[in-house]
Order: C-alpha cells, then structure tokens, then sequence
C-alpha cells in the first residue's frame, strides 16, 4: 500500500494559483511563494490546484504546468506537496492523476464530479478508485466539499471499507462545517491511521478536538504563522492560549466574510501580504474590489497579522 514517507501532518496551504493581467498562468512567481510560505509561515506543505488554486478552471496543460511547478520549486524546501486531480471527466482525472506520479508529487486529492454526480456512496466509490488506480504509487485523499460539488454524500459512509476497494487511500481532507460527519470519520476509524484533514479555517479548533491531524486552508497562505501558535498550543493541553488564537484568526475570518470572502479576495490579501503578485482570479470570478482590500489591510493591521507597518501600493495590484 502507498504510505507517504512522512504523514501528511499540520498545516498545508491551499495554493493560489498566481495569474498574469491578461489571465495567463504565471508560473515564474511560483519559486518566490515557496520561499514565502516556507520562510515567512513556516508552511512546508501545500495542496497544489483545490479550489483556491481555481483548478477546475484551468486547463490539463496548464493544471500540469503548476503541479510540475510546485514540485520543481518545493525540492528540499516543502515536505509534501499534494496535487488535486479532481475533474468532471475521468479521463482527464487519471491523466492529471499520472502525470502527478510521473513528476513526483507527494500524493493526489479529488473532489466528487459535480456535474452528472454520483447518487450514492458506491458509484462514488467507484469513480474515486478508477482515478486512484492510475497513480497506484501515490497517496490518495478524499476532498469532501459538499457546498460546492453539491455531493452530500456523507465522509463517514464513504470511509466504511473504502481501503478494500482504494488500496491506496489515505485520507480525508474535509471542507465541511458539519463536525457530526467528521468526529465519526475520526472515531470509526481509530485503527486505520488516516489522514484527517480538516478544510474549514475559522473552525480548525474544533476539528483540532475532534481528531483532526492536520488542516488544508486558504488563510494558512498569509496567516500560518499565527494558526501555527494555536496548533502549538493545542499541543501542549494549552486549551485557553488555543482559544485566544482561534479568536483571533476568526475575528479577521468573520469581518472579510461579511465583506464576500473567495478565491478573488484571497488572491488579493495574498498579494497584499506577501508582495508576490498573484494577479486577478479567471472568469467567472471577478477581481477583489479596492474597497475590499483596503479594508482587509486595515483589518489585518489593526488585528497585528501584517509583518510591516507600512505597504508598498504596488502590492495591491490585484485591485480594481
Ligand atoms: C470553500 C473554501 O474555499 N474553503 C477553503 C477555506 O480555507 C476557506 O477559505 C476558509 O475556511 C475561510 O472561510 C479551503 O477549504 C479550500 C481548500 O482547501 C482548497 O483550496 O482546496
């Protein structure tokens, strides 16, 4: 069975996927973002084209042009770096989920298809399997996000005896708010050692609690550093410093939310933060308003999450 050299554990950035004005992959910014994560957020683990990445919105080649990227540009610096293979064809899902194992990935995620979905755990099932089976050496997780594929079947019903049929299977990454389904993942599967992502940033505390062993978010891009303290001190039975840090990621979390928080607004607290140009998002979204960002900056200033006082304009060129 494949088994990572390392468990997949702690923080893993859902990476942007950084774009040109005119909407083309830049892949060139992708060396200076590893450095970024690595160096600034102490994040060593990213998840290559999720739905932060836009992954279902970019093409095969170019789908591939960054996972190649990231691996490229992650030797010896990240520990894993976990590539999303999820599409609507499975055609396209096993050439992704090959190409993934040909140029040395860490392990492969997919998503239910979300078009013509499936109707139950089975068909499910066998869908993720014959994806699975193009990259037999690779770990393979389930990216449950049920808000946005609008496949509700539940994680725990998916884990019952799913190593029969995905030898390769290796766990959950979990972007659900319902805390139900994931404590009974966690606890009905006690002997099996998997991988439990948990997807729901502002949430992570209570995934923490629940078992979770690691978490794959948007925010862990710019705000790693500080969700690592809360890590640290979940770690060392410090419930209430824990707490105190869950706060106050959630009061950043909450304000943006209330503002629309997506990919588009995260590609703009990104550029914002660390400097590298992430670019607008591809259509159907829409770039982050300049409202928005200027209030996201004051946000993150006056909550202490920006690492300078002052910030150079250019920085907001993902802004109207
Ligand atoms: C719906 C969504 O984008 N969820 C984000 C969260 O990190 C989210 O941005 C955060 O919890 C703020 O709500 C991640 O789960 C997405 C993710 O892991 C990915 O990009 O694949």
């Amino acid at each position: 069975m494949a088994r990572p050299k390392k468990r997949l554990e702690g923080l893993v950035a859902a990476t942007i996927t950084p774009m040109t004005e005119h909407g083309e992959i830049n892949i060139s910014v992708i060396g200076q973002y590893v450095d970024y994560l690595v160096e600034e957020q102490g994040v060593t683990n990213v998840f290559v084209n999720g739905t932060t990445g836009e992954g279902l919105s970019l093409d095969i080649s170019e789908r591939q042009q960054v996972a190649e990227e990231w691996v490229k540009k992650g030797k010896n610096k990240l520990d894993q770096v976990v590539i999303h293979v999820g599409a609507l064809s499975l055609k396209d899902s096993q050439k992704l989920a090959q190409h993934a194992a040909e140029i040395g990935a860490n392990g492969i995620a997919v998503i239910a298809p979300f078009f013509l979905k499936p109707w139950n755990k089975d068909v499910l099932i066998n869908f993720l399997k014959e994806v699975a089976a193009a990259a037999p050496t690779l770990p393979f997780y389930y990216y449950h996000i049920p808000a946005l594929t609008g496949v509700k079947i539940r994680a725990e019903e998916l884990l019952v005896g799913i190593q029969d049929k995905i030898p390769t299977f290796q766990g959950l990454k979990f972007s659900d708010t319902d805390l139900l389904d994931f404590g009974q993942c966690v606890d009905q599967n006690r002997q099996q050692q998997f991988t439990f992502l948990f997807g729901v940033d502002e949430q992570l505390l209570s995934a923490l609690a629940m078992g979770a062993t690691g978490a794959v978010g948007s925010t862990y891009n710019y705000l790693g550093k500080k969700t690592k303290q809360m890590l640290e001190a979940f770690q060392q039975n410090d419930f209430s410093s824990a707490l105190n840090h869950q706060f106050h990621i959630q009061r950043f979390i909450n304000f943006v939310v209330k503002l629309g928080f997506g990919v588009s607004q995260t590609k703009a607290i990104m550029s914002l933060v660390s400097g590298i140009p992430m670019g607008p998002p591809r259509l159907p979204l829409q770039k982050a308003s300049r409202e928005f960002t200027d209030n996201a900056k004051a946000k993150l200033k006056s909550l202490d999450f920006l690492p300078f006082a002052d910030l150079n304009s250019g920085n907001l060129e993902a802004c109207d």
